[in-house]
């Protein structure tokens, strides 16, 4: 019998991102999609290159219908993603929550980092993070499943083995990263306006971004330390990618440094090793992380970068990998045939 899903919020990159991974799977039915925006409008009048696939027809609904389907995916803001995972939740169905709402343990920390007030801790504390690379087990019994945000997947790939390990020499974490522009979502800003983002680059949100405390709530998780991020995000000219540079102390050699994290991922069928720091051109409309571990010999830094799609494995494509997962099919179903056809070159 076909798994039947939902996507609320089916109008924005990551529903958009969402329904072009669907497309590939036999197991499912699309039953509902969601835009208030596009109420009535087949998904071909709204996005024409949906035309040659099965989704072509479906209409957008205003509503979710909390019946319809066994899961249902959020690709919404925060805020209205708690009250609705909740309601959803109550009807005995299952959630993949593409917002930040059930990521962070830390309850103080949405009014301070994202402005409102969390009214479901208990929720709060069963909801699991969907990086399977470190939650692999809990994510195949979870109801809701907190799909992590794009920098911390890039960052907490680039650390989980030194910190599993507990090789890290400092109480402090340098991370610098930067991200396409679809990162802020659909909507229109002035500074991401053509005339102003092409051709530019910036740092943002320098001190204080809301995905500091998800990293800090994840490397606490898995480390037991209170080890701090010291985050920078930055805005790159191009639609979509993601990199993320971490520096941390380490008494570890290069070659001891290298192998721990070889050995750490040897079974991991998305991240990708690769002996040059690695490109976003090359895991775009992947699910790849493509990580490079090296020692700065001078300053006994370990240099660990990271490279995803922060529409792929930050976000949808690591939403489906979760969804796998939870429904029994194989981890890599469809997922490995996606970016076999990422590879674009030059
Ligand atoms: N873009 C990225 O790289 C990543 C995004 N995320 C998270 O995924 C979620 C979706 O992001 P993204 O696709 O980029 O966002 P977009 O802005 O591109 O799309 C937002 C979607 O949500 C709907 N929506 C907006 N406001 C509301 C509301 N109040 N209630 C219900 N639906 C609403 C919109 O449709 P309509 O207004 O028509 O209803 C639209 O379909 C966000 O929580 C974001 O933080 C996570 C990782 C990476
Ligand atoms: C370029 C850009 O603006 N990026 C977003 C992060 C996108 C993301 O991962 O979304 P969540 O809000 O779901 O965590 C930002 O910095 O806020």
């Amino acid at each position: 019998m076909a798994i039947k899903v939902s996507i609320v919020g089916a109008s924005g990159y990551t529903g958009i991102e969402l329904l072009r991974i669907l497309n590939l799977y036999k197991e499912v039915e699309l039953v509902q999609i969601i835009s208030r925006e596009f109420e009535g409008k087949a998904l071909k009048e709204v996005f024409p290159f949906f035309i040659s696939t099965k989704f072509s027809d479906i209409k957008f609904d205003k509503e979710p219908d909390l019946d319809s389907a066994d899961i249902y995916f959020l690709a919404i803001p925060h805020e209205p993603a708690v009250e609705l995972a909740k309601k959803i939740l109550d009807k005995n169905k299952k959630v993949i929550d593409l917002s930040a709402a059930y990521r962070i343990k830390n309850f103080n920390a949405y009014p301070e980092f994202y402005g409102f007030e969390h009214s479901y801790k208990e929720l709060l504390d069963k909801a699991v993070y969907g990086l399977p690379e470190i939650h692999r087990d809990k994510i195949k019994n979870a109801n809701l499943i907190a799909n992590p945000g794009c920098y911390p997947t890039a960052t907490l790939l680039a650390l989980y083995p030194a910190l599993k390990e507990n090789i890290i020499d400092s109480d402090t974490i340098i991370v610098n990263a930067l991200s396409g522009i679809s990162g802020a979502g659909r909507g229109l800003k002035q500074k991401f306006h053509y005339p102003e983002a092409f051709s530019n680059s910036f740092a943002y949100n320098p001190t204080k971004h809301r995905h500091i405390p998800e990293m800090e709530d994840q490397i606490n998780q898995i480390s037991g330390k209170d080890i701090k991020v010291r985050f920078t995000p930055h805005i790159l000219p191009v639609s979509r990618g993601m990199i993320s540079t971490v520096n941390f102390k380490t008494n570890l050699n290069k070659k001891d440094l290298i192998e721990l994290y070889r050995l750490e991922y040897r079974y991991e069928p998305f991240i990708r090793f690769q002996k040059t720091p690695p490109e976003i051109k090359y895991v775009i409309g992947s699910n790849y992380c493509d990580i490079y571990v090296d020692l700065d010999e001078r300053t006994g830094y370990a240099v660990v970068i990271t490279a995803i799609d922060n529409l792929g494995k930050g976000a949808s494509s690591q939403a489906m990998q979760n969804f796998n997962l939870i429904v029994g099919i194989e981890e890599e179903k469809y997922l490995k045939n996606l970016s076999e056809i990422s590879i674009i070159y030059p």
